[in-house]
């Protein structure tokens, strides 16, 4: 039987703690405040702002969203993120990824406070990841992480394989899976096959945005499958770069889209917002 790796019960079973850690903060008078800027009218991205403002209201979290038109400039952005790069009450910046083309992302990641960087994807950040010394992590790969850990799922030793290289996933995803000693290979447009060395992977990480990229086939038996692809199907219907139906019948594990490493990638973007309204309570 294959094992579902449900983010949501695991995100619910979360909240229960981060609803303490927010009350402990309000006696101190510290609501952690976390800003959100979204640059056009990338379809992940707003079903990613939708369900985080939801998530904060819950939680007690202020969060400001900034939704700019898609003609921004780039010393538009900036200049915003350094206003809240200087606003005491903003505890953490994240800026939604993919950008519109006359904006460098690059510059982006460079103006964001490392210590307000909640995404970790600074280079500072990053670097540390990178180094074996991590400090903010990314949300999906941490959240995967996280979602593996509490099934039971040690990945030392196991040959992993991250299809995608993007900042938001497949890079940081790869650097957290190689700290926790499993063999990494990382795919994109340029692997030569693909499904030939997932066919071999222990585990295998779903980053490219293609619907049902993943098939029965391409999985060995009793491998462990993330998915972590927000696509749509023709019908207009929310599915992942995993081919769910079929593939279950071959994994001993697998997490669902919805209700897998979504929900858990916004935990992690909440409890990492406390986290460092945390650190400003110590700093008070
Ligand atoms: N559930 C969640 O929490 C999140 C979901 N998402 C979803 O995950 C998916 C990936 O997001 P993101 O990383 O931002 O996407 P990007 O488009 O930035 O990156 C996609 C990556 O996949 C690679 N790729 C694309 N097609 C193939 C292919 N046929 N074979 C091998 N590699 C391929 C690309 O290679 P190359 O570099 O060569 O172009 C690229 O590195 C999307 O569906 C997105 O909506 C994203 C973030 C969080
Ligand atoms: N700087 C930056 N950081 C990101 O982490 C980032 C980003 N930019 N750009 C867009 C992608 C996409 N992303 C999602 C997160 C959660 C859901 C999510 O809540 N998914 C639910 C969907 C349920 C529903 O349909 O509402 C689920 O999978 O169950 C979706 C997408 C984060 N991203
Ligand atoms: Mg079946």
């Amino acid at each position: 039987m294959v094992k579902l790796l449900d983010g949501k019960k695991l995100s619910q079973k979360m909240n229960v703690q981060m609803k303490q850690d927010v009350a402990a903060l309000a006696t101190q008078g510290i609501i952690p405040g976390l800003a959100v800027i979204l640059v056009g009218d990338d379809a992940a991205s707003h079903i990613y702002v939708r369900n985080k403002k939801r998530r904060a209201e819950k939680l007690g979290i202020r969060s400001v969203i900034e939704e700019l038109p898609v003609t921004t400039t780039e010393t538009e952005l900036l200049q915003l993120i350094d206003q809240y790069n200087r606003d005491p009450e903003i505890d953490g910046i994240l800026v939604q990824l993919p950008l519109p083309a006359q904006i460098d992302p690059w510059h982006v990641l460079l103006a964001i406070d490392p210590h307000k960087d909640v995404d970790g994807f600074s280079p500072v950040n990053m670097g540390k990841l990178w180094s074996g010394r991590p400090d903010v992590i990314a949300c999906t790969p941490l959240g995967i992480m996280k979602l593996l850990a509490a099934n039971g799922i040690d990945v030392a030793g196991m040959d992993a394989l991250v299809i995608g290289r993007s900042t938001i996933v497949g890079r940081p995803m790869a650097g957290l899976l190689v700290n926790a000693d499993a063999t990494v290979t990382i795919a994109h447009t340029k692997t030569n096959d693909v499904k030939a060395i997932a066919r071999r992977s222990d585990l295998i990480v779903a980053a490219c945005g293609v619907a049902h990229f993943i098939t029965a086939d391409d999985v060995k038996p009793g491998a462990v499958v993330v998915d972590v692809g927000m696509d749509r199907l023709p019908d207009g219907k929310l599915t992942g770069d995993v081919d769910f139906e079929h593939v279950k019948d071959v994994a001993s594990a697998i997490t669902p889209v919805p209700g897998g490493v979504g929900p858990m990638t916004i935990t992690m973007l909440m409890n990492q917002t406390i986290q460092l309204a945390k650190g400003r309570a110590q700093r008070e």
